[in-house]
Formats: C-alpha cells, sequence, structure tokens
C-alpha cells in the first residue's frame, strides 16, 4: 500500500567547512500529504535544497544530519542501513532536478535510460523494461513516444528533456517525489504545461513535494505551503490561508516582494 504521508521531524544539520561547522537546518519539520503538492518556499539560502535532499540522503558529505526523521508512514528513513535506502531511493522516494539536460546522458539514447532505472529497482527482463520506459514517456504526454525512446536528449526540446526527467522519477512508482524548481528555465507556456502534469500525477496518490521561488506557481498547483527562512520552518499551512491569512510577518514580506514582482500572485 502507498504510504499516505512524508513527514519530516525535528531535521537538523550543519556543513562541515574548512573555517567551522555552518548550521544549516534547525528543527525542520512539515507534513506532505498523499494527493497534493505541497510547497517548500522561501529565499534562497534558506535550506528548501539541502531538506530536499536530506529526504533522500543525497545530500554531499561534508553536510552531516545532527538529529531527525524522515517518516514515509512509519519508516524512518534516516535511520536506514544506507543498503536498505539505496533500495527505497528510485522505488519509494525519487527526485525531478532542475536542469533535465544536465541530468540526462547525452549518449545513451532517452528510453534506454528510463529502462535502466526501471531494471535498477524491479526484476524485470531488458524488453519489458523497455517497454515501461515508452510507457512512462506517454505517461508525461511525451507524443509518438515509441519513436522518441529510440532518440537521444539533444533531439528534445527543454520542455521535453524535463517532462523526460519527471517519466524517468516516475516509472517505479515511488509514492513521494520532490521536484527542485521543475520549471526553471522554460518558457511560460511550458512552465504551465509541466505545472499542469505535476498536479495531474499527484492527484493520482502521489506525495509531491515542490521546491519553487515561484508564488505565482503555488496559488495554481499546491495545496500546501512550507516557508523557510534561515534553516527554519516559520510556517506551514494551507495554500488559501498562506495567501490570504499569512500568520508569519515573513511570509507577509515574501508576497509582497512576490507581487511586485510578477503582478500575478492572487
Ligand atoms: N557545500 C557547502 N558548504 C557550506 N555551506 C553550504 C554548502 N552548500 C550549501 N551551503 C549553505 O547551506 C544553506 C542552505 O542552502 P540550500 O541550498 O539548502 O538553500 P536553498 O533554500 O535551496 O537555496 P536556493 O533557492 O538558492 O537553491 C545556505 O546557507 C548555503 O550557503
Amino acid at each position: 500500500m502507498s504510504a499516505a504521508s512524508l513527514r519530516v521531524d525535528g531535521l537538523t544539520g550543519h556543513f562541515r567547512t574548512r573555517y567551522g561547522d555552518v548550521p544549516v537546518l534547525e528543527d525542520v519539520g512539515f507534513t506532505a500529504r498523499a494527493g497534493q503538492v505541497t510547497a517548500i518556499v522561501g529565499e534562497t539560502g534558506s535550506g528548501k535544497s539541502m531538506t530536499a535532499l536530506s529526504i533522500l540522503r543525497i545530500a554531499p558529505p561534508e553536510f552531516v544530519v545532527d538529529r531527525g526523521r524522515v517518516l514515509l508512514d512509519d519508516l524512518d528513513l534516516l535511520a536506514l542501513p544506507e543498503r536498505r535506502m539505496r533500495a527505497v531511493r528510485g522505488a519509494r522516494v525519487s527526485m525531478v532536478f532542475q536542469d533535465a539536460r544536465a541530468a540526462l546522458n547525452p549518449v545513451i539514447p532517452v528510453g534506454r535510460q528510463l529502462a535502466d532505472v526501471c531494471r535498477l529497482h524491479r526484476p524485470v527482463s531488458r524488453r519489458d523494461a523497455e517497454r515501461a520506459a515508452v510507457d512512462a514517456l506517454a505517461a508525461v504526454q511525451i507524443p509518438d513516444a515509441a519513436r522518441r525512446a529510440r532518440q537521444y536528449p539533444h533531439e528534445f526540446s527543454g520542455g521535453m528533456a524535463q517532462r523526460t526527467l519527471i517519466a524517468m522519477a516516475l516509472i517505479c512508482q515511488p509514492e513521494v517525489v520532490v521536484f527542485d524548481e521543475p520549471t526553471t528555465g522554460l518558457d511560460v507556456t511550458i512552465q504551465a504545461e509541466i505545472m499542469g502534469l505535476i498536479g495531474t500525477l499527484t492527484a493520482g496518490g502521489l506525495i509531491a513535494l515542490l521546491i519553487t521561488h515561484d508564488l505565482g506557481v503555488v496559488a495554481e498547483t499546491c495545496a500546501a505551503v512550507v516557508v523557510m527562512r534561515d534553516g527554519r520552518v516559520v510556517e506551514e499551512a494551507s495554500t488559501e490561508d498562506i495567501f490570504t491569512r499569512p500568520r508569519h510577518p515573513y511570509t507577509a514580506e515574501l508576497l509582497a516582494a512576490s507581487r511586485l514582482v510578477e503582478g500575478s500572485v492572487p
């Protein structure tokens, strides 16, 4: 059965640098529920990426988690031995990074890359994995998926490359997907299509976390919002409450700044 929620609890961590320890996350806690997109917002350096990377346990080695839990229902991902975490990563929890082209291997056909991810976690034949790859491309609405699967990343537009990364994250039917600024660098219509796709996929029961600077996207796509500042969560609320009744002055500041820049935030 799929997990109903992902709960980050008391997550605290620091970077080891040559100048000493730098605190980065302090008692970060929030809950993301299945079937809805939960946004993590906050200015640059607030700790959004380190939180996300810590959930998958793929933060750089200089980053040290001091304490906390990442609970997929009752399973604490931070307490798993690395060997068990390798089985969870990609299969139950996966991540979509911002730069799709950099994340795809330029010299391997797209379908093969998807099939390889599938075979890493499932005991399926190469043929079945290739079939799953075509299905995964079709599921993210890439037209003519069987032909596209044989092509290389440079033959794909930016939007298609991003859809491919989403297909790769979803091919093992994970319960949690973290999307890290998935539409950065794409033009506005493609951004809207990708966010629409993420919304549709999530409605099927996925636990989706969206790291973003774009409060316009949050207003349109997300059900809940976690606001971070200086490595802490300052507010966690429904999107409606965040936009209409922000409790923390910093949230109000972020909204005001975003309205000035975009003119589109409700
Ligand atoms: N390799 C590193 N060594 C030391 N400190 C680091 C390192 N990488 C990141 N940090 C610090 O960790 C803190 C959190 O960074 P993080 O990348 O999580 O922020 P963010 O909210 O995701 O920012 P952005 O929106 O720019 O991606 C920042 O203060 C950053 O300077």
